[in-house]
């Protein structure tokens, strides 16, 4: 699966990113918006639902448990310095969808245990999309990451993120991962729906 993580662009307002993502197919939408406050924020994610809505898509809020839980959206990726998972599952029940970051094998290991959804693991090359990034994990971290935490019992759901382009793939989804998420190629591609459309065809011969 693809999930599109929302970023400010000089071409597309943040709905206008979402509203061609979801015309080339993609069903999983983050809205991360680092620098907005919540009022801000709010605002875009009131655009964004009903779009979401009509396309049958899941959203899912960076970092804020708070705006989320208002919003009723369906739920948060929380990173290493967020709200930590135990805590927002208590805040947003039982059905919300919660994803954290891991850029270890020891990071998703930490997660056993405890009620997440999915992991972001990464960043598999540099990025500018992200500041004050963890170590590259590069195709052969993702092989090795990936034996080791299924060799481990875990079975969380993994999605690649940082700097992954469509001709990542078919490489990455050979590692096992379950599916990428990505920012910067889709938004800057000359035709995002397009590209958009393309990604998803090459994940769905995985599926
Ligand atoms: C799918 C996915 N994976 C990882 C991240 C990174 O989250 P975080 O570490 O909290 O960093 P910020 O995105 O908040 O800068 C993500 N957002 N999504
Ligand atoms: C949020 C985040 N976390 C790790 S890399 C990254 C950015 C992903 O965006 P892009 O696909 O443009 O590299
Ligand atoms: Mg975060």
């Amino acid at each position: 699966m693809l999930q599109f993580i929302t970023h400010p662009s000089p071409r597309f307002s943040i709905t206008e990113e979402v509203r061609l993502v979801l015309e080339g197919g993609c069903k999983w939408i983050q809205l991360r918006m680092k620098d907005a406050s919540y009022d801000e924020m709010r605002a875009t994610a009131l655009e964004i639902i009903p779009l979401c809505k009509e396309n049958d898509a899941i959203m899912v809020i960076d970092d804020n448990v708070r705006l989320t839980d208002e919003l009723r959206v369906h739920g948060v990726h929380l990173g290493k310095n967020d709200m930590p998972p135990r805590q927002a599952r208590e805040e947003l029940g039982p059905h919300a969808i919660i994803g954290v970051t891991a850029n270890t094998a020891e990071d998703i290991l930490a997660m056993r245990g405890i009620d997440v959804d999915y992991v972001g693991l990464g960043p598999f090359r540099f990025t500018t999309t992200k500041s004050a990034l963890s170590p590259v994990i590069g195709l052969d971290g993702y092989r090795d990451i990936m034996s080791a935490i299924r060799n481990a019992g875990s079975e969380l759901p993994v999605v690649a993120i940082g700097g992954i382009t469509l001709d990542d793939i078919d490489p990455l989804m050979e590692t096992g991962i379950n599916g990428v998420a990505m920012s910067g190629a889709i938004i800057n591609a000359p035709d995002p729906k397009e590209y958009t459309a393309k990604v998803i065809e090459a994940l769905n011969r995985y599926q």
